[in-house]
């Protein structure tokens, strides 16, 4: 069975963090462990705070879960605090962890912000280096790349691509769910290469909540069953899209997925 380490915060109304990305790990069929950054009070309808774990008690949980259970892929999603983020840094680093994938969550679908700008900073110029691919939605990938995205046009894409090699960003996924138009789509970038795929858009997207999650624990997921980043691109929008579809209102506000 193969094992996939989550690293991501808490939401108690499980729309989204580790007990969303623990759920669609299962439903692929592997095993998750997680450690988790920081714990949020949040509800279908809004996040109202966030308080980030003690960093060092996150690292010793990291250190031992990761001795015992090595990682065949890595999710990471909040961070929650710029210590933390030094921390999951250093031990990527100290255990030569493979196939990462950061979802780079900067704000919530509702609106809260999770990061100040001198963490971004980080995040920018020395995080996401070392991972293997970050995932980011339309808003966070124009902060990340200080371009405005209106579209997947070829000139977005490729000045996204210059910007990555300059940055040491080794490949991006571009989620384009907030984009308008009637298709979701979702660009894979890599210094070489550029690959897209598509669905139908369902609903309005600023109503479902956890789907930016759902996607990066997939894409991990399959990365760690041995799929290429194109096949895995494939099958996480194949998978994600099904969970749209079947998207339920389980509080009062968003819907929600449910692996
Ligand atoms: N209304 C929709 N119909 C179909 N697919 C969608 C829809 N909205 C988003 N997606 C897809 O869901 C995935 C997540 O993309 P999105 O752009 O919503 O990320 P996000 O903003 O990080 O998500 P979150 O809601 O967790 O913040 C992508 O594959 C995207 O194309
Ligand atoms: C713990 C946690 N992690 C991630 C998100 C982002 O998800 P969304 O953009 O759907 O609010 C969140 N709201 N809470």
């Amino acid at each position: 069975m193969k094992k996939v380490l989550i690293i991501a915060g808490f939401d108690p109304s499980g729309g989204a963090g580790v007990l969303l990305d623990v759920k669609v790990v299962r439903a692929l069929n592997s095993y998750a462990t997680s450690v988790v950054t920081s714990l949020t009070v949040q509800d279908t309808q809004r996040v109202y705070d966030l308080k980030p774990i003690d960093p060092h008690f996150f690292e010793y949980q990291l250190q031992k879960v990761v001795e015992d259970i090595k990682p065949d892929s890595v999710k990471i999603g909040l961070l929650g605090s710029s210590e933390i983020a030094v921390v999951v840094l250093r031990n990527l680093k100290r255990y030569n962890l493979k196939k990462v994938v950061c979802d780079p969550v900067l704000k919530s679908t509702s609106g809260f912000e999770f990061c100040k700008s001198e963490f971004i900073e980080f995040l920018k110029y020395e995080f996401f280096k070392a991972c293997d691919v970050i995932t980011p939605n339309k808003n966070e990938a124009e902060v990340i790349f200080d371009v405005e995205i209106k579209n997947f046009d070829e000139d977005v894409l490729s000045c996204v691509q210059e910007r990555m090699k300059k940055m040491g960003i080794k490949s991006c996924i571009l989620k384009g769910g907030h984009l308008p138009g009637e298709v979701a789509e979702d660009v894979l970038i890599t210094h070489n290469d550029i690959f897209k795929v598509h669905a139908k858009k369902q609903g309005f997207t600023d109503s479902i909540h956890g789907t930016g999650c759902a996607f990066s624990t997939a894409f991990a997921t399959f990365l760690a069953k041995g799929y290429n980043m194109y096949d895995a691109l494939i099958s996480t929008k194949e998978y994600v899209s099904n969970l749209i579809y079947k998207s339920t209102k389980i509080g009062n506000g968003k819907l929600i997925l449910n692996p």
